[in-house]
């Protein structure tokens, strides 16, 4: 058996390689950066309106002016092209480029307008570059904005659009074959159902896990035997990431390791010092497509997803992000086994606190918890207070 940390270690060195490409930004979200991205120009590419109101120059030691002569004025979309004297301001709307030599924008509601001259409303205090946004005070130009490897996520769609990424240098989507395994395993729209028939969840679990991600997914499903298993295995093997669910312990129909060697993988490790989990099968062919062969109970293939194939997925993409987070764990828990345990979690204003069900076979474990929390090997107690690793259901892009 090896340990979970050799386990990760051993399945992140098998990495995929990934092919850049170009992908329209806004299917571009969830892939990740081939390239770094950066500024074409500088952000606001001029001194940008960022009020209604009038533009002057003042020097910011003699009094303000009383009253200003307008002018004209300038709309976004339009440069000013004219002088303009001392005495003089321009009506400007908030984004049009305020002249080079104005460092001063008043809000229209702070003045009153008669006889072609604007007056400032008692009590005004003046800044200068007031209401102006500078020429590259966001973003200078080839700044880069945006490494390689970083995920693609919705908060960055504003500023690739602005900073003119409408493809976006992205990879090409990896493939993927789940292929559930079992006798008892049926269609989760089976209406009647045998005693012995179990609907399947575990495909779906993974395919919602995995949804977000850059990796086009095949479903296939095969019979308690070495025939079935390895008609799919060797269909299967053409994607570049093959997950199978169930038969991988110690029981007489459990061929799932013999099938994958009959197939020609080669195994990397079978069990892992884990709860739940511990029966996963990790190997490779050398066609280069990588196996995974996760434990039948629900909340094991959850498990197998997060701590593996997700961290997996994210590597082929160059992208090192954990998967978890660090939180207060708010009450003690003393360890139950000497292997890695991942228990179900409930973040709070607090913390995190973990939550009761049945072992790894109970459907609704992870219902009403929003993550799971490792409690490490070789701690025998986790005292409250104490920081653990966090790992949130909900996608941590
Ligand atoms: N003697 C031993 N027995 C078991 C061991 C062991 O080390 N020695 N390990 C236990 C652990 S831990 C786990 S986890 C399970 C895993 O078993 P398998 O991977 O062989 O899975 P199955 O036996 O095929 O199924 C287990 C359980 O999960 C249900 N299942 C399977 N596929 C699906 C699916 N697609 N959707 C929903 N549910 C599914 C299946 O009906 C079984 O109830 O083995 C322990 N035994
Ligand atoms: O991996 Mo098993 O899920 O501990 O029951």
């Amino acid at each position: 058996m090896i340990s979970f940390d050799d386990a990760q270690k051993t399945v992140l060195s098998k990495k995929l390689e990934t092919t850049p490409t170009q992908i329209p930004l806004l299917e571009s979200i969830g892939n990740f950066y081939s390239a770094d991205i950066s500024a074409d120009r500088n952000y606001p590419p001029f001194n940008r309106a960022a009020v209604d109101g009038i533009a002057f120059y003042w020097d910011g030691i003699s009094p303000v002016k009383e009253s200003y002569q307008i002018a004209g004025s300038i709309f976004a979309g339009e440069m000013w092209q004219k002088d303009i004297q001392a005495f003089e301001c321009v009506w400007i709307m908030t984004g049009a480029p305020v002249p080079k030599q104005l460092n001063m924008l008043v809000r229209v509601e702070d003045i009153s307008a008669q006889n072609n001259h604007i007056y400032f409303r008692k009590g005004l205090t003046f800044t200068r570059m007031q209401n102006i946004a500078k020429e590259g005070e966001d973003i200078l130009k080839d700044t880069v904005v945006l490494t390689k490897g970083m995920r693609i996520t919705p908060q960055h769609v504003s500023t690739l659009a602005s900073l003119g990424y409408g493809f976006v240098p992205s990879y090409g989507f990896l493939t993927a074959t789940i292929l559930r395994t079992g006798n008892e395993i049926t269609e989760p729209s089976t209406d009647v159902l045998a005693a012995w028939q179990i609907r399947d969840s575990n495909s779906f679990t993974i395919r919602s896990l995995l949804k977000d991600y850059p990796v086009t997914i095949n479903m296939r499903s095969a019979q308690d035997t070495m025939e079935a298993l390895v008609t799919q295995i060797e269909a299967g093997k053409h994607s570049n990431i093959l997950i199978l669910t169930g038969g991988v312990s110690a029981g007489a129909a459990d061929l799932v390791p013999e099938a994958l060697l009959a197939c020609g993988f080669t195994c990397h490790f079978h069990k892992v010092e884990i709860r739940p989990g511990k029966p996963i099968w990790f190997g490779t062919h050398p066609t280069g497509c990588i196996a995974f062969g996760l434990p039948g109970n629900p909340f094991s293939v959850q498990i197998g997803v997060k701590v593996f194939v997700e961290p997996f997925i994210r590597a082929c993409f160059n992208n090192r992000d954990k998967t978890f987070i660090h939180k207060i764990l708010t009450h003690e828990r003393l360890k139950k086994i000497s292997f890695d345990e991942f228990i179900v979690a409930d973040e709070n204003i607090h913390g995190v606190c973990v939550k009761k069900h049945n072992g790894s076979g109970d459907i609704s474990a992870s219902l009403s918890s929003t993550g799971m929390i490792r409690h490490q090997a070789q701690k025998e107690k986790l005292e409250a207070g104490d920081t653990v690793d966090y790992y949130p259901w909900m996608i941590n892009w």
